[in-house]
Formats: C-alpha cells, sequence, structure tokens
C-alpha cells in the first residue's frame, strides 16, 4: 500500500468522519452540564426581570415628590405598605405617599423611584400616629428600576449552538428556568493498548517489560478534546486475542484506537486483523514521527492504529484525530491554543517527510526536544508541537514558529 502525504492522509480520515459518524444530541440536566457544547440555538421564554424590581432597600415614591429634598429640609412621605422580596403590593401610590421595598421586590403602581434607605428617616407622627418617611435626598426618575426586560427579553437567542456551558452561561440558562439543555453526543473512543512488554500500572515490571503509557495519555487526549475516552486494557502481541479485543470494543464504541503493532515487526499484527475484518484504508503516511500508521474500517466504524512509541502516539493522535474529534462534538475543529515563539535553536528535519517536533516555551523561546520517540520524558517536558515542512531540512535558530500546545 503507497504511504500517503500529510494532507492526503488528512484529508482521507475527515471524509471517513463525515461518513461514519453523525452529530448527535443528548439531554442534559443543567446541573451536570459544565463543559457541555450546546447542540442547538437556545431562545429565551421569558422576560428577565420578569417584572420592574427595585435595586435597593428603600422606599418605593413618586420621584417628583423627592426633588429638592436634603438633609435640611427633608420631604415627607406617608408610608402606607410595605412589600418583601417575593411578595407584592395591591396599593397604589399617589402624591405624598411611598411604600417600603426591598431589593428585588416588585414595584408598586404610581412609583417611579427608590429612594434608598440610607437617605431617609423613619419618624412617627405624634398627632396623626401614621409612618412618615423623611426623605434627605432627591430621586431621579427610574432612579434604582430594574424594568421588565431589560436584562433580557423574550425569544431572543440566549445561547447559540456550539458554546460550551461555563458557569455564567448555566446561570443563564437557569435564569430562565431551563432544566435540560441538548448537549452534542460524546462519541466513545475505545482505546486498546498492543504488546508482550507492557504491564499495567498496577503490576510489578519485570525485566524485559515497560508500564503502558498509551493507555492513558490517549483516554486522557479524547477527554480533553470532546470525546468519552475509555480504557480496553493491554493486548498481547497475539492475531486472535487483538481480533477478540477490537470486535468487543466494537460492540460498545463508536471508535477503536489501538496502539503499537503497527510497523513491519513479527509481533505486528494489527493490519493483518483488519484485512480479515475490515479493510485497511491508510498504512503508513509520510511524516515524522508516526510513518506506520493505519487508518482501517470495521462495520462502519473506525479503526486506528497509533505507532507504539509515545511520542508518535500522541502527535498522530493530535494531529489526525483530534480535529476530527473536535469537530463531531461541535468543539472548534483546531485546536485553538495556539502559540508564537522564537527557535531558541535550530533544528533538523528529516527531508521527505512532514516532521512534527516537540518543543518547551520557556520566557518566549521554543527549545526543541531532541529525544527518541520513545522517551517519555520528552512529553511531560513538552508544552505542544511545531510543524516543520517535508521540503525543509533545517529550521533555524532565531524563526518564529507557531506552536500547538497539548490540551
Ligand atoms: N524495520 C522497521 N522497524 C520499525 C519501523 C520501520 O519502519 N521499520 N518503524 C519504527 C517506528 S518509527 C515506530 S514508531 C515503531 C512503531 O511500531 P509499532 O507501532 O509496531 O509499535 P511497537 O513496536 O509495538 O512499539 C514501539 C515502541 O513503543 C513502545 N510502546 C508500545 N506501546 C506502548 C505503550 N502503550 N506504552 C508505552 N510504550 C509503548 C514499545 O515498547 C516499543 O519500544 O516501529 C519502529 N520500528
Ligand atoms: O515514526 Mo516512529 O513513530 O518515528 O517513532
Amino acid at each position: 500500500m503507497k504511504i500517503k502525504e500529510v494532507d492526503e492522509a488528512k484529508k482521507i480520515i475527515k471524509e471517513l468522519f463525515e461518513e461514519l459518524y453523525d452529530e448527535k444530541s443528548i439531554n442534559f440536566s443543567i446541573e451536570n452540564s459544565y463543559n457541555q457544547v450546546v447542540f442547538s440555538d437556545i431562545i429565551s421564554s421569558i422576560d428577565l426581570p420578569p417584572f420592574n424590581r427595585s435595586l435597593m432597600d428603600g422606599f418605593a415614591v413618586k420621584s417628583e415628590d423627592t426633588f429638592r429634598a436634603s438633609d435640611e429640609s427633608p420631604k415627607i412621605l406617608k408610608c402606607i405598605d410595605s412589600i418583601e422580596a417575593g411578595s407584592f403590593s395591591e396599593k397604589t401610590i399617589d402624591n405624598g405617599e411611598c411604600i417600603e421595598i426591598s431589593t428585588g421586590a416588585p414595584i408598586p403602581d404610581g412609583a417611579d423611584a427608590i429612594a434608598m434607605v440610607e437617605f431617609t428617616e423613619r419618624k412617627t407622627d405624634e398627632e396623626t400616629g401614621n409612618d412618615n418617611i423623611h426623605i434627605l435626598k432627591s430621586v431621579a426618575p427610574k432612579q434604582y428600576l430594574a424594568i421588565k426586560g431589560s436584562d433580557m427579553k423574550k425569544d431572543k437567542l440566549i445561547l447559540k449552538s456550539k458554546t460550551i456551558l461555563s458557569p455564567d452561561k448555566i446561570g443563564v440558562l437557569a435564569g430562565q428556568g431551563i432544566k435540560e439543555i441538548k448537549a452534542f453526543k460524546k462519541p466513545t473512543v475505545a482505546i486498546i493498548s498492543t504488546g508482550n512488554e507492557l504491564v499495567m500500572n498496577d503490576e510489578e515490571i519485570s525485566y524485559g517489560k515497560i508500564y503502558d503509557v498509551n493507555t492513558y495519555s490517549i483516554t486522557n487526549a479524547t477527554i480533553s478534546n470532546g470525546g468519552y475516552g475509555k480504557s480496553y486494557g493491554i493486548v498481547k502481541d497475539n492475531y486472535d486475542d487483538l481480533k477478540e479485543k477490537i470486535e468487543s470494543a466494537l460492540k460498545t464504541s463508536d471508535i477503536v484506537v489501538c496502539s503499537g503493532g503497527t510497523s513491519a515487526g513479527v509481533g505486528d499484527v494489527l493490519r493483518h486483523v483488519l484485512d480479515e475484518i475490515g479493510e485497511v484504508i491508510i498504512h503508513g503516511v509520510s511524516v515524522k514521527p508516526g510513518k506506520p500508521t493505519i487508518i482501517g474500517k470495521v462495520n462502519e466504524k473506525l479503526v486506528i492504529g497509533l505507532p507504539g512509541n509515545p511520542v508518535s502516539a500522541l502527535i498522530i493522535f493530535y494531529v489526525f484525530i483530534v480535529p476530527n474529534l473536535r469537530n463531531l462534538v461541535g468543539l472548534s475543529e483546531e485546536i485553538i491554543e495556539k502559540a508564537i515563539a522564537t527557535l531558541a535553536k535550530r533544528i533538523h528535519s528529516p527531508k521527505g517527510r512532514m516532521h512534527y517536533s516537540l518543543v518547551q516555551i520557556k520566557e518566549g523561546l521554543a527549545y526543541p526536544i531532541v529525544k527518541d520517540s520513545g522517551a517519555i520524558t520528552s512529553l511531560a517536558d513538552a508544552d505542544g508541537y511545531i510543524k516543520i515542512p517535508k521540503t525543509t531540512e533545517i529550521l533555524e535558530e532565531g524563526k518564529e514558529v507557531e506552536i500547538t500546545l497539548f490540551k
């Protein structure tokens, strides 16, 4: 099978995603909707505030009754009722009257402003026994009123499709009395690590064995890019075991991602399994790292073979799979977080292959990480990667580079 160029492989994978997967929605209670992506536009169903309400504790007044009020020459109003938040008054204010009001309570008829309690004095008229309020400062019409619908009008767009729900946006939904939203359904991605040398992190390692890294890095890269990552553990480099594991993963997931066993070695059986139970669409991409990458299709689902080396596996997953995963769940296709930095050291790049090189950013400088693709510490050190075209053999120190940050 002919090795594909990076752009060609990207195009084929994008088309496969479009052919095999539809955007689906799922209902979510807003209580648990943090980080969910809104599926369709959300329209307001009520005005907010739903009634004219007071922004202050004080007295609802006719503003004209307070004009020219001062400490020396207060305006005296008769208090005819009291309204707490959650209740209302059936009385209407006439000139010379006011109603005591709490913040958040509905404005009574006749009133057009609120006098803050701090600028009033309550005095009982000894003759009449009336509760009189001395207004010590004038208020302007509409002062301290929140008018019905001033925050949000009914039948208006409040959240657009593809909005990522954060606490503030969930608050907006709650203010509308919305209980549930439709969110993009996350595809389930099954992660399978292959290799006789791999052990789970709750086991002892003996000579020749290593701990499984890819299960954890790929599962979490899936989760952070909108998918539901589900680990299917480790499979030995054995045809029957791998076939059985892939078939069982396909029953419960939308996409299967294997790592290891992609190259030409004796234990590299993924290619053969896919040839039997489905079809191999890509085997080999002109890229460093990750040349042996496999893209297959089984029962109308994608089965992806990432190279076993942890750095290669993660880079290939980010470059070829993550944008499609994000697109499927309503997130922007590109990983938004990119950084620009100046290259601190020259990088040599293989001619004829697109090169993704890990870099660490320190004080605006990008330091290339030159270790082999199996070196785990390069992952820990890396902030992201830069892309070097296949025609570039040397990227000089001092050059400005764009870094895709790991997310
Ligand atoms: N004759 C050739 N040999 C190799 C080629 C080649 O083109 N011709 N390509 C090399 C490159 S590049 C890579 S990358 C690897 C990819 O091979 P596989 O996908 O078959 O991966 P493995 O051989 O199974 O593993 C490679 C390496 O990574 C370690 N590994 C595997 N899985 C995990 C895991 N889950 N966690 C941690 N480490 C893992 C594994 O132990 C090996 O050291 O092939 C080269 N060889
Ligand atoms: O292509 Mo391998 O993936 O260079 O490490």
